[in-house]
């Protein structure tokens, strides 16, 4: 089952390892061929009905594979209005074969005529609100009449995702839908064909610029919509909190708040203006300060626990009694990460361990990633929280999906870019759910860490990554 956000992340990391979309089209209208095979003998008619989008594309494809049958395809709209260069390609490709088509400018006049088969490509995953003309006329025309109706991808009218139609929607007897199937068509009632179009498995396995899809920033958004992150950490180290905070910013967060013990808050603000500094008494987390951190962490949107803490007694203490007690999203890394199995906790966590501390955690490790993505994802289900593991492949999962992270080179085991790292996945866990949060911050933080290798090479270190972060986020090519 894939969601339509998913598939459009998962096509444009198809995109990337070299699969274009336009051969994706192709397949697809090579699998709506088949269907029209299985549905009609040669020699029917068949109408297809072509939306301007790439549903419609699909479709104009079959066309060509079609040569036995007797097919007429109907445009709805002018070709000039085909919203996509491949839709308008395989269109062009008809013209210049002399396919018989027609445009259908004028909703008043459309004929449907009396075809045996039709199949209705108006709309699929692009269709927003009801059906407006000429779709509409065409929608009950296709619902008239008494030919069978294959749909592509999605009955048009249909919303993918949820099954519900905002008004008028094609009833179809089949849908040939593609890749996989779709979490709205399983209450319909018709046959669902899921066809396979040859999506790379990498592009749904491997983190890509597809997955910055989930990034989508909503340019109404005021401050505060992205983020207030508190970071807790410092004591026998200052670096650590600062820059994890830092990267929390770069990755998006309106604010960055760190929470460390007072002697070293002077310190840890030394390295930015921009954060905002809450010394707690001592020079190391202990019980006493968990009151008052779950007040302040309440109002935040995502905590980051762990950076530059230490492993005192008390410290982890600490860290046992607050997640005890927390109810919200939190990063956990670095010596935090060893109190996770043991505490029953309401917290949404990400836990960012590298392959030792995995094992400190009593999880495994395989030295082969295939075999270590299904070790962690066993963890993950046992400790039920996302854990993403670093590696020169880093390993994100659930408990149930995994994703596999290949941006990064080894420039990148210079301390402090698992702080960055620990930052921006707290920033991106307040907008995302755990497991994209986790898979976009390992795909950024390794863009970032390769930008630096160009310009550093094996000398680069963490604050290099915090610059370039902002374009690791982007789609920016490398
Ligand atoms: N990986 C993928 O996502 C793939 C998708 N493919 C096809 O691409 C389709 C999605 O293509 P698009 O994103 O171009 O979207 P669609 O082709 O579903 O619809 C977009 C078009 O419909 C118009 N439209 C939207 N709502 C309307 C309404 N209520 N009434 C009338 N017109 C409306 C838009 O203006 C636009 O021209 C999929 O359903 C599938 O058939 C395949 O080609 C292969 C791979
Ligand atoms: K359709």
């Amino acid at each position: 089952m894939i969601t339509s956000r998913r598939m459009a992340a998962v096509d444009l990391n198809a995109e990337a390892l070299g699969v274009p979309r336009k051969q994706l089209m192709e397949s697809s209208g090579n699998a709506v061929a088949r269907a029209c095979r299985d549905l009609a003998d040669p020699g029917a008619s068949v109408a297809i009905v072509a939306g301007r989008g790439n549903n419609g594309g699909d479709a104009l494809v079959a066309a060509r594979f079609l040569t036995a049958y007797d097919v007429t395809v109907h445009l709805l709209g002018r070709p000039e209005t085909i919203s996509t260069d491949i839709a308008r390609e395989n269109w062009d490709a008809l013209v210049a074969g002399e396919a018989d088509r027609r445009t259908v400018t004028d909703s008043t006049a459309f004929d449907l005529g009396d075809p045996d088969l039709v199949v209705d490509a108006m709309l699929g995953t692009g269709v927003t609100g009801a059906l407006r003309e000429p779709e509409a006329t065409a929608a009950r025309a296709v619902n008239e009449s008494s030919a069978a109706v294959l749909a592509v991808d999605v009955p048009s009218g249909v919303d993918a995702d949820t099954g519900d139609a905002a008004g008028l929607a094609v009833d179809a007897d089949r849908v040939v839908t593609f890749h996989d199937d779709k979490p709205g068509l399983g209450d319909l009632d018709c046959e669902v064909v899921v066809a396979d179009i040859g999506i790379p498995e990498a592009a749904k396995l491997f983190t890509g610029p597809g997955d910055l899809l989930a990034l989508d920033r909503d340019p109404k958004s005021h401050k505060g919509d992205h983020g207030d992150v508190l970071v807790v950490g410092g004591g026998p180290y200052t670096g650590a909190p600062a820059l994890a905070a830092q990267s929390a910013l770069r990755a998006g967060a309106d604010l960055a708040r760190v929470a460390c013990p007072e002697a070293v808050a002077r310190e840890v603000q030394g390295y930015s203006e921009n954060l905002i500094v809450r010394g707690f008494s001592g020079d190391r987390l202990a019980p006493d300060h968990v009151p008052d951190l779950l007040d302040f962490a309440a109002d935040r949107d995502a905590v980051v626990f762990g950076p530059g803490l230490g492993d005192a007694d008390e410290s982890l203490a600490a860290v046992r009694e607050f997640l005890a007690a927390y109810d919200g999203t939190a990063v956990v890394d670095a010596d935090a990460l060893q109190i996770v199995p043991e505490v029953d906790t309401e917290a949404t966590l990400i836990c960012t361990p590298h392959q030792g501390e995995l094992q400190t955690m009593g999880g495994e490790t395989d030295a082969d990633w295939e075999a270590r993505s299904d070790l962690v994802r066993g963890f993950a289900a046992d400790l039920g929280h996302t854990l993403l593991v670093k590696g020169a492949y880093d390993v994100v999962s659930d408990g149930d999906a995994v994703r596999v992270n290949r941006t990064g080179n080894p420039g990148m085991t210079v301390g402090g870019t698992g702080d960055v790292l620990a930052g921006a996945a707290g920033a991106l866990a307040a907008v995302l759910p755990p497991l994209d949060a986790a898979a976009v911050a390992a795909y950024a933080n390794g863009r970032a860490g390769d930008l630096a290798a160009e310009a550093f090479g094996g000398g680069l270190v963490a604050t290099d990554l915090l610059e370039r972060l902002p374009a690791g986020l982007r789609g920016d090519e490398e």
